[in-house]
């Protein structure tokens, strides 16, 4: 999906997002990152279609979108599994899949609590649930680091892989660039509002060939792995000519 020129305030507030442009594909995980207040979540929640915004377009949004909010809105009479059943049936998921993450993400022993009893981590937690009883396409978590206890934040890159595996992608906030290790991970700096995306892995190396005379080569190999770089192949010069 892209963002094109993207820009959003609140009312008459100053502009929170100016001129993003990006895009996520199929396979990627990007993490935004960006100081409290930064507008990583307003970002977030254009991108999940919640927010429209004043300039700018969106285009190939995925069909099936996974929200987890960093603040479930959990004040509501509902308990835990009742709302889930209810949103599962209003949205066409299979109910039935509602033990099975509840399980996954240690909450079996919340699903009859009323919501608003729940903490933050527990509420974020039912969140995750409904984003994922039908598997997403885009699954966007908002600060999945800060409420989730450590338990279920093992779990998150589980089920990252398992997102990215059926072809989706992954979009996640993190104010403290706590995430890492994700496979396919790019990482978009939000500042002031203006979107710059971070050099990846595969952008912070080249590959230098070189020439080196053959009764020099483990001398040149030494030389080189003493200096830090990586020697990938050795291989005779013919090879190299057309
Ligand atoms: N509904 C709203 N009405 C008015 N201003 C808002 C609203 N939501 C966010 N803002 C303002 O927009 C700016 C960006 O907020 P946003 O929540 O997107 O940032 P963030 O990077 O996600 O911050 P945090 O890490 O604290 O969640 C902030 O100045 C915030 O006060």
């Amino acid at each position: 999906m892209r963002l094109d020129d993207v820009w959003v305030r609140y009312g008459h507030g100053p502009w929170v997002l100016r001129g993003v442009t990006a895009g996520i594909d199929a396979g990627d995980v990007v993490a935004v990152v960006g100081r409290n207040g930064a507008g990583k979540s307003t970002l977030l929640q254009v991108v999940a279609g919640l927010l429209r915004p004043n300039k700018g377009t969106v285009t190939e949004r995925p069909a099936r979108i996974g929200y987890v909010p960093e603040r479930f809105p959990a004040d509501q009479a509902f308990t835990a599994r009742n709302y889930l059943v209810s949103l599962a049936r209003v949205r066409g998921d299979d109910p039935g899949r509602i033990a099975e993450w509840a399980e996954r993400v240690y909450f079996t022993g919340l699903l009859d609590r009323p919501l608003r009893e729940l903490s933050k981590g527990s509420a974020q937690k039912v969140g995750l649930i409904q984003a994922m009883l039908t598997r997403p396409d885009l699954l966007i978590l908002d600060e999945p680091w800060e409420g989730l206890d450590a338990q279920t934040r093992e779990q998150v890159p589980v089920i990252v892989e398992e997102v990215l595996a059926a072809g989706g992608r992954v979009l996640i906030s993190d104010h403290q660039g706590q995430t890492t290790d994700l496979p396919g991970l790019r990482r978009w700096d939000l500042s002031a509002g203006e979107l710059r995306e971070a050099a990846g892995a595969d952008d912070r190396w080249v590959v230098v060939e070189v020439a080196v005379e053959a009764s020099a080569v483990d001398q040149a190999v030494d030389t080189f792995e003493a200096a830090g770089h990586e020697v990938l192949k050795i291989r005779g010069r013919r090879e190299h000519q057309p």
